[in-house]
């Protein structure tokens, strides 16, 4: 591709590009590390490292072009000065690729809860009804049934590009994250359904206060093709407000939630197990099993439901599919321990859900239940206090242990939880740090009957060694279960 071709979407000021648009563009690399001859390398400030600092890294690796947002005067290549990088990542990415995007159907879901486990929910259901789909979220990506290692919930817009080319499928599930969205990663990237969940305090720390953070999710269902359709959960406050903005857009709105006004109407929902939730479609209704437990599953697989429906699947196959769905890795996963006693490993890290996966065991069980979790380093602080508020009023018991530290010193994470635990804890708590020893002490109260919930992690992996020689939640329930038996 010429440069001038890959260029036609991008404002730029042209004065070091004339007579050389016709230079021969061979790929495009947002890392010195990746350019080979003849890329463009796009430059860009991030926030440990300014990728203007690496251009003659980039130019020595045979960079054909730069494009940068800072003047570059003396650059031996044609260098292109633009607004912003990360924007244009997006749209040259968009532009070298051939906007894939425009030829696949695309399927954003975003909200604070429940995008991951409704992206496999609903990836099961379409390759039930026929569809090949792919995957892009916070476990991993699956592109052509290959799985694939990811950094990023929401990967950037050239990671993106290439991943929706590189794609044989005719579905692309895609979980964007909200600092995907402020972080230009979607920007060139057309959608066919647009789905939010719910919207509830979290990251605060990146986005400042709930109304940016609400702003940047926003910014997905105005990446909707003309023919596009946002599905709205409007039960939820910010899911309302955005139903009511879009209807000034003229966007397709579907709307789901208890409502009377909802499109889909949600009824019923019994939450003794299995669950269950009535719906009302076209004054019709019918009964639908959540696959997982929890009340707030329950919506998640409404809005399954409702995207499954608008890519023309019939409702009984639908429900049948959902009926076969084996849950998520680290979502409301359960194990039994040889005590009769069961564990729970869920990855809830807000206080919502927090309460919804405490609830949910609360009404399975009368014994006690045992909550272990902890906070991660240099995430959004001011969720902590109600996340221990609301586990020492619902749980017997709990325990305040170390999560992910992320570079943040471990002494400081254990002060703020001793913190914690006096501004907002009670008598039911204590703290062991070591995450293993913590749930191995859970587990040494629990007898018959009681529930040992422990949530954060989830699916991920330890950041930090522990006492146990595991590295994962599950590893740790399996660990001492094994220990168990060998001793007895
Ligand atoms: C805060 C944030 O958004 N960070 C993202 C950002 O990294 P960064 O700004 O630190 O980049 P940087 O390392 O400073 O580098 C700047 C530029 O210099 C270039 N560079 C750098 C070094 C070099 O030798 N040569 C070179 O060219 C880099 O390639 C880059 O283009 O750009 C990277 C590449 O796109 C992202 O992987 C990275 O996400 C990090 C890993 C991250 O943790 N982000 C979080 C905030 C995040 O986005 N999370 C959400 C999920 C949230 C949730 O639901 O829990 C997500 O979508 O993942
Ligand atoms: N619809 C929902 N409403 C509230 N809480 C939910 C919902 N769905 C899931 N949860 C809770 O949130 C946790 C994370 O779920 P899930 O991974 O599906 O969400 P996510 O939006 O992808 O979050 P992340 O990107 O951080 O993984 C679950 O373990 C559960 O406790």
């Amino acid at each position: 591709m010429e440069l001038k071709q890959l260029l036609e979407n991008v404002p730029f000021e042209s004065q070091y590009v004339i007579n050389t648009m016709e230079t021969d563009v061979t790929g495009l690399a947002d890392s010195s590390s990746t350019v080979k001859s003849g890329y463009v390398f796009i430059a860009i400030e991030g926030y440990n490292f300014d990728g203007h600092d690496y251009i003659d890294d980039a130019i020595n690796k045979g960079a054909s072009a730069i494009i940068g947002e800072k003047s570059f005067p003396q650059c031996p290549v044609p260098y292109i000065k633009v607004s912003n990088s990360k924007k244009t990542l997006g749209i040259v990415s968009a532009t070298y690729y051939q906007n894939p995007s425009h030829h696949k159907k695309v399927i954003g879901i975003t909200g604070t809860n429940g995008k991951t486990t409704t992206s496999y929910l609903l990836k099961h259901i379409l390759e039930d009804i026929g569809y090949s789909c792919s995957l892009i979220g916070t476990i991993q990506n699956i592109i052509n049934n290959e799985k694939l290692n990811t950094n990023n919930t929401t990967p950037n817009s050239l990671q993106l590009n290439q991943l929706l080319s590189q794609s044989n499928d005719e579905i692309i599930i895609m979980e964007a994250s909200s600092q995907g969205l402020a972080e230009y990663r979607l920007e060139g990237i057309e959608f066919d359904l647009c789905l939010f969940t719910n919207l509830s305090h979290e990251h605060l720390n990146y986005h400042g206060t709930i109304e940016n953070y609400f702003e940047a999710k926003k910014e997905l269902f105005y990446k909707l093709k003309h023919n596009g359709t946002a599905i709205i959960n409007v039960d939820d406050y910010y899911g309302e407000k955005l139903a009511e903005e879009l209807h000034h857009t003229g966007a397709n709105i579907y709307t789901f939630g208890e409502s009377k006004n909802a499109d889909l109407q949600l009824h019923e929902l019994n939450l003794t197990y299995p669950h269950t939730v009535n719906l009302k479609e076209n004054q019709q209704t019918f009964s639908v099993p959540s696959p997982i437990p929890g009340y707030h599953n329950l919506y998640n697989t409404a809005i399954a439901y409702a995207a499954a429906r608008i890519f023309d699947g019939a409702r009984d196959d639908i429900i049948h599919s959902i009926q076969s769905f084996s849950g998520v890795e680290g979502r409301f996963n359960i194990y039994n321990l040889s005590n009769g006693a069961k564990v729970v490993i869920d990855h809830a890290h807000t206080a919502d859900a927090i309460i919804n996966c405490l609830q949910t065991v609360k009404d399975f069980n009368k014994n006690q239940l045992l909550h272990v979790f902890g906070f991660k380093g240099n995430k959004d602080i001011e969720k902590r206090n109600e996340m221990v508020k609301i586990s020492a009023e619902i749980s017997d018991h709990y325990i305040l242990t170390l999560d992910n530290l992320n570079n943040v010193p471990q002494e400081e994470m254990v002060q703020s939880l001793q913190e914690l635990q006096k501004d907002y804890g009670n008598k039911k708590g204590e703290i062991i740090h070591d995450r293993t020893l913590a749930i191995e002490h859970a587990i040494s109260l629990s007898q018959e009957g009681d529930w040992v919930v422990i949530t954060g992690k989830g699916h991920q992996e330890y950041q930090q060694t522990y006492s146990h020689p595991v590295h994962s939640d599950k590893e740790v329930v399996q660990f001492l279960q094994k220990k168990k038996l060998e001793k007895n």
